[in-house]
């Protein structure tokens, strides 16, 4: 198994090309199910989850090219209607075909994906607005079994904010008989950039970005080119990689009005930020100060930006309280990063981060996909060498990042 080795202690500097956003490419791509016409994407990051997500749909009888960033589906010769368990539990956003196979082919067989490293995370709201939109549905042996003739548009209010429910559900909602109303939409950029490829491809939906998304089912999709907007989570890694070491990066290729939340609490850490129309560049001469979030549901603080901004605060001047709201089990990286010398102690849902002169480098593990990126973090600003092991987790959602930390600077490399 790949582990990361990390020398620490280098600044850095230069460029980096952001990636296209993994949390909008999966359900971008599983809209290559709802139409038998050609989707045309470019911006696709080279991601295991967007490998495993596109194993899955060949199985099914989709067909995809992959050259280097773009990707080219076509749905005409789907025969097989499931999702098996083997896939879905490396993956779970692999629940995202439900929606469109249910409401082209009317029927689906998806595994239930199950709890994860971070929190149990029940699809419960998908279930439930599929039903709401008529569709019958059994669970069966770890299955969905789920069948409707034609969905019918209806007025759906979710439990709460959902990202991949609200993707689910409008993925359903774009063929569906009628007006389907979505209340407590997510308004995560990706659930929009997902809605623009669906307008693309003759969907039609009024509400984008809010969240109440208002959709008329027409009987047909068609094909559509769609360029995947920018990886606000790896460019917030790349962010607070700098904060944490110090440098001068300028990230290309990403914009600043994506992670609005994050980048306050970096000017508030002391971090000098600029930016244009596709780049921002990060300075940072000074040790961090300690900053305080909770996290929520966007534009609030991403969960997703959970961990690093941990990393940082980890060596920050000050004290500082980082509470989860999102996910109840996701401070796996707490114990790691005081194997690195931290100081952290934990409170129900709240992390009371004291901060240290420095991270001492030592063997760790990744246990989640943020908490890898966090280490790696930490890794690039301790002392000595530290080995992340597990980073199988951080291939899931980043598209060589020792590549990229290595052009700017970074001693770290991949080991067996
Ligand atoms: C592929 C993808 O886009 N993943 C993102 C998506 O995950 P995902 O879409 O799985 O996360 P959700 O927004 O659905 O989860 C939010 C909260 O709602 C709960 N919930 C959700 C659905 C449901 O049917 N029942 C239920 O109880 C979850 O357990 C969680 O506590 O949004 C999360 C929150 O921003 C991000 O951390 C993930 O990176
Ligand atoms: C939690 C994440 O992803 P997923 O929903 O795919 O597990 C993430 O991207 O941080």
């Amino acid at each position: 198994m790949d582990k990361l080795l990390i020398r620490g202690g280098n600044r850095l500097s230069g460029e980096v090309v952001i990636s296209g956003a993994k949390n909008a490419a999966l359900p971008i791509l599983c809209a290559g199910l709802l139409t038998a016409d050609t989707l045309n994407l470019s911006n696709v990051p080279n991601l295991q989850d967007v490998s495993t997500i596109l194993k899955l749909m060949r199985q099914m009888g989709l067909r995809a090219e992959q050259d280097d960033h773009n990707v080219t589906l076509n749905g005409s010769d789907i025969t097989k209607l499931e999702a098996p368990y083997e896939l879905v539990k490396t993956m779970r956003a692999s629940i995202l075909v439900l929606g469109p196979l249910l409401a082209r082919f009317g029927e689906a067989k998806v595994s239930l994906p199950g709890g994860c490293a971070i929190g149990s995370r029940p699809v419960d709201q998908h279930i439930k607005g599929l039903q709401a939109m008529g569709a019958e549905i059994t669970i069966d042996a770890g299955y969905i079994y789920a069948k409707a003739k034609r969905l019918k548009g209806t007025r759906i209010v979710t439990d709460m904010i959902t990202v991949t429910g609200t993707e689910n559900l409008l993925m359903a909602a774009v063929l569906a008989d009628g007006e389907t109303v979505l209340e407590n939409a997510a308004r995560e950029p990706e659930v929009s950039d997902l809605a623009h490829l669906l307008v693309a491809m003759g969907a039609k939906i009024e509400g984008i970005g809010s969240d109440r998304l208002v959709i008329q089912g027409v009987d047909k999709l068609h094909g559509a080119s769609h360029t995947v907007i920018a990886d606000r989570i790896e460019t917030g890694t790349f962010l607070c990689a700098v904060a944490a070491v110090g440098g001068d990066v300028t990230l290309k290729n990403t914009r600043s009005g994506l992670l609005d939340a994050a980048l306050d609490k970096l000017r508030e850490a002391g971090v000098i930020l600029t930016s244009g129309d596709d780049w921002i560049r990060v300075q940072m001469a000074r040790r961090p100060k300690a900053v305080s979030f909770r996290t929520t549901e966007y534009p609030g603080f991403p969960t997703d930006m959970q961990a690093q901004f941990m990393a940082l605060n980890c060596i920050a001047e000050g004290t500082s309280h980082v509470t989860e709201t999102i996910f109840e089990n996701r401070f796996m990286h707490v114990q790691e990063m005081n194997r690195l010398g931290a100081a952290i102690d934990i409170e129900g849902n709240t992390a009371i981060v004291k901060g240290v002169e420095k991270f001492v480098g030592a063997p760790v593990m990744a246990t989640d996909l943020r908490a890898s990126a966090s280490l790696v973090i930490a890794g690039l600003a301790a002392q000595g060498e530290t080995l992340i092991e597990r980073i199988y987790h951080l291939d899931r959602g980043y598209d060589r990042m020792e590549n990229k930390l290595s052009s700017i600077g970074a001693q770290i490399e991949r080991v067996k």
